[in-house]
């Protein structure tokens, strides 16, 4: 680990304290993105860039409550700037991962310009295996609408992924540039994930539109998305596809939904809780979505970001009503472990302070293995074929940024 002398500058971008790097120079993205290497946690938005590398340690843990009180004990104890990384889906069956870094570089917003380096596509004929197959995905859809229509349940958020077999080892840093070039509004990530085998780095790397939680003091925001439709290159047709959205009942209950769960959680936390009466419209390259920005101020300062994330989580963005049904559901009708994807990724201080991203448009990277997921929420009204188109135009985000194209 490199540590720096106090009051040292690097380049003219960073103050530090203690002999530990604190801080946060006024760079651009674009730098930023420049620097990143596999094993630092870059997280981007709309709002801010941070490139945390470093790390004097990793923190992992099933135990959310548990891990909030020991990043605020270490952060504190070894005056360190932020915790940053990944919480899964099911806290039960993977750990939390939290790097604690030493270097944390902050710049503005990211901007398309920033993933300006040439990045090659990579070469067609990467070998895809569906899991389930397309068939089996509509299947299950079909299955839920069942259970669904039976009233047992009155949503449930169901995934499917692809597994990518790469001939060599998955560059990650131009496909996080492309991400950065193509979803500047988006939540781009890039976080390290426990080796599944305790051997060679795997990475969760992705571009989520959807922000679960920040808090600044005592500013709490939290922006729930369901209800998609693909975008189209065709501008007749992208309309169409917005106004289905809007105009869509069985659209607006899958929203309604997850805005209820949200706006019920975070109310006994917050006063002044401002929950817009309509969802609008909100766009990433691929997606239509409708989104409900929803804002607070925190009672108790001292709450952290940490511990709202874990009551939110899972929303049913990614879960469903109600909530112990809809993950009985998900456990039986998918096929694979989702481990991170449709977690949380983002960063913490010592003050309580953070932004969490709910973590999906994302790919589980090996050396040359990666594991992309897409989900699409179902309700009693949804139709299997739409809902498989649906998570095909969601594939694209990633599918794109590595200027491939899936075949069927
Ligand atoms: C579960 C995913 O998206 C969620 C977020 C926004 C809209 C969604 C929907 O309309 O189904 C999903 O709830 C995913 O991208 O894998």
């Amino acid at each position: 680990m490199s540590r720096l002398s106090p009051e040292t500058e690097v380049g003219g971008l960073t103050v530090t304290r203690d002999g530990v790097v604190h801080a946060v120079g006024d760079v651009s993205a674009g730098r930023l993105l420049d620097d990143f290497r596999r094993g630092d946690f870059f997280f981007g938005s709309a709002q801010r860039t941070l490139l945390a590398s470093d790390s004097i340690g990793v923190l992992e843990d099933h135990d959310w409550p548990r891990l909030a009180n020991r990043i605020r004990g270490t952060l504190l104890g070894d005056g360190l700037p932020l915790a940053a990384g990944v919480l899964p889906y099911d806290s039960a069956a993977v750990p939390a991962r939290l790097i604690l870094p030493t270097m944390v570089r902050s710049a503005g917003p990211l901007h398309p310009a920033a993933g300006r380096r040439q990045v090659q596509a990579i070469e067609s004929g990467v070998p895809v295996a569906a899991v389930p197959e397309p068939a089996g995905y509509a299947a299950s859809v079909a299955t839920a609408v069942r259970q669904l229509r039976a009233g047992e349940l009155r949503k449930v958020v169901l995934a499917r992924m692809l597994e990518l077999a790469f001939p060599d080892s998955v560059p990650v840093a131009a496909i996080l540039a492309n991400l950065v070039r193509d979803n500047a509004h988006g939540y781009t990530f890039a976080a390290e994930l426990p080796p599944a085998d305790r051997a060679g780095q795997r990475t969760l790397l992705g571009s989520s539109p959807e922000l679960l939680v920040s808090r600044t003091g005592r500013s709490v925001i939290s922006h729930p998305l369901a209800g998609s439709a693909p975008r189209s290159a065709d501008p007749v047709t992208d309309n169409a596809n917005a106004r289905y959205l809007v105009d869509s009942a069985k659209e607006q209950l899958e929203h309604e939904l997850v805005v209820e769960a949200v706006a019920d959680t975070l109310a006994p936390y917050c006063r002044n809780l401002v929950v817009p009466p309509r969802p609008s419209l909100t766009a990433t390259s691929a997606v239509w979505h409708l989104g409900t920005k929803i804002t607070g101020e925190l009672r108790d300062p001292e709450l952290s970001v940490l511990t709202l994330a874990a009551e939110l989580h899972p929303t049913p963005a990614i879960g469903g009503t109600p909530r112990e049904q809809a993950r009985e559901a998900i456990d039986r009708l998918e096929p694979f472990d989702r481990d991170y994807y449709a977690g949380l990724v983002g960063w913490v201080d010592a003050n309580g302070d953070g932004q969490w991203a709910i973590a999906i448009r994302c790919a589980d990277i090996a050396e040359r293995a990666m594991r992309l997921f897409a989900g699409a929420g179902i309700v009693a009204d949804s139709q299997p074929e739409r809902e498989l188109a649906e998570t095909t135009a969601k594939f694209q985000t990633l599918l794109r940024a590595m200027g491939l194209t899936l075949e069927s």
